[in-house]
């Protein structure tokens, strides 16, 4: 099929491929601005003024758009039409970005003034960051340059139409980035992913275009060019969304596998399409997948199917000792929440009574201030003795995720757990022991000859 066959609708669909990515870039931008610091510390005026910014990007898009569809009907070659109309998306994303950065940059310098120290802390890691980010930004407008030089030397004055705004968009984003760095840092994943698409989509172009000068205007190239210019958009998204949280980490492998997708479509060989397709339902899951593995925590789900966990020695009750890593306050709240709590631990911790092979004593977590009263009422109201843990690595007592110490109630004789655990837990200043009485229904130890002992609360049951 060559062009002159081509119906007007198919130019516009194709035109419009190219004014969509001003209108991605603008949402994932928004979007990318809802999840920013800043963006959340100083909500009003930044919400209001990424609207406005999202409006005028929307309001290129739809100019754009309908320019591009006036060209399309008006002018007689596809070529002139859709570089006029690339352009000019191009011309209107850079026109509106100076402003959107001056509007961005605003709330987060009134933070910083408010904030100082703050604003200092949250600087402090990002520093070495800020300082690599201009000369890397400069990296990825160096290509983009050269390309435009290329383009503006070697083909027609509609090139320099086309290269232009890019290489003053890389350039503004150079200088935007030297002097504004603690701005560029909150914007950074947006402005490196969009350097990337812009240096990439001119890259493409430049290889694609003087190859379907050379084939000729037929609907398959046309498909081609689509293709190709979509794969660095789907790219540039790939790191994007690898900046952001974990869950967006997911999307990253799944637009890594668009892109190369698209860029297997064209050549419509079998082998990298199906390669392509199979990566893409490799990431698939991953992606479907990864709000279950996000780590909730028990304001969402406070109500669990099961936990699984270690245990320091779990005796014939399946009743266990556990913070041996002092952890037992928060781990005990996890298997409180539960259906099952189930231990897999190897067959040391195995014993038929508490204390038999865990030498180590009971953990106890107690706040600081109480640490002295709590050990000395333990040892006078149960006998043995209450150690505060120390450290290893570091001078002093250890402290637990929860800011407490830790004192190991070494006991001296077996006893009524039920009991000791509330003596203990009914001293003040004691946040959590690390008795876990008739809480675990199963528990799997494993030997070193690769078999599982496994005891279960209804053999227990069965044995009284
Ligand atoms: O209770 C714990 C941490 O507070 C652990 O589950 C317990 O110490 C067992 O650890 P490991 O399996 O590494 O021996």
């Amino acid at each position: 099929m060559q062009l002159k066959d081509l119906p007007n609708e198919a130019f516009s669909l194709s035109l419009l491929s190219f004014s969509l990515s001003p209108f991605f870039l603008s949402l994932s931008l928004l979007f990318f601005l809802s999840l920013s610091p800043s963006f959340l510390l100083s909500l009003s005026p930044s919400f209001l003024l990424s609207l406005s910014f999202f409006l005028t990007l929307s309001l290129s898009f739809f100019l754009t758009l309908s320019l591009s569809f006036f060209l399309t009907l008006s002018l007689p070659s596809f070529s002139l039409s859709l570089f006029l109309s690339f352009s000019l998306s191009l011309s209107f994303l850079s026109l509106s970005l100076p402003s959107f950065s001056f509007c961005l940059s605003l709330p987060s310098f009134s933070f910083c003034l408010s904030l100082p120290s703050f604003s200092f802390c949250l600087s402090l890691p990002s520093f070495s960051f800020c300082l690599s980010l201009p000369s890397f930004s400069f990296c990825l407008s160096l290509p983009s340059f050269f390309l435009s030089l290329s383009f503006f030397l070697s083909f027609s004055p509609f090139f320099l139409s086309l290269s232009l705004p890019s290489f003053f968009l890389s350039l503004s984003l150079f200088f935007l980035s030297l002097s504004l760095p603690s701005f560029f840092l909150s914007l950074s994943p947006f402005f490196l992913s969009l350097s990337l698409s812009l240096s990439l989509l001119s890259f493409s172009l430049s290889l694609s275009l003087p190859w379907l000068n050379a084939k000729g205007l037929t609907c398959h190239n046309v498909c081609v060019l689509f293709f190709l210019s979509l794969s660095p958009f789907f790219l540039s998204l790939s790191p994007f969304f690898l900046s952001l949280s974990p869950f967006f980490l997911s999307l990253s492998p799944f637009f890594l596998s668009l892109s190369l997708l698209s860029l297997s479509l064209p050549s419509f060989s079998l082998s990298p399409f199906f390669l392509s397709l199979s990566l893409l339902s490799l990431s698939l899951p991953s992606f479907s997948l990864s709000p279950f593995f996000f780590a909730y925590d028990l304001e969402r789900t406070p109500k669990l199917d099961i936990a699984i966990d270690g245990a320091d020695e779990v005796d014939s009750q399946l009743n266990c000792i556990k913070g041996g890593g002092a952890c037992q306050f928060q781990e005990k709240i996890v298997a409180s929440c539960a259906k099952e709590f189930i231990i897999i631990a190897d067959d040391r911790k195995n014993s038929q009574e508490l204390g038999e092979n865990w030498k180590r004593g009971v953990p106890i977590e107690v706040l600081p201030v109480a640490y002295r009263p709590v050990k000395i009422k333990i040892e006078e109201q149960l006998g043995g003795k209450a150690v505060l843990r120390m450290a290893e690595n570091k001078a002093g007592p250890i402290v637990t995720d929860n800011g407490n110490f830790v004192l190991d109630w070494l006991f001296e004789k077996s006893c009524d757990w039920s009991e000791i655990n509330t003596a203990i837990k009914l001293i003040p200043g004691v946040v959590e022991t690390g008795l876990f009485l008739k809480m675990a229904k199963v528990a799997y130890f494993g030997k070193t000859d690769g078999s599982v002992i496994v005891k279960k609360s209804q053999e227990i049951n069965n044995c009284r």
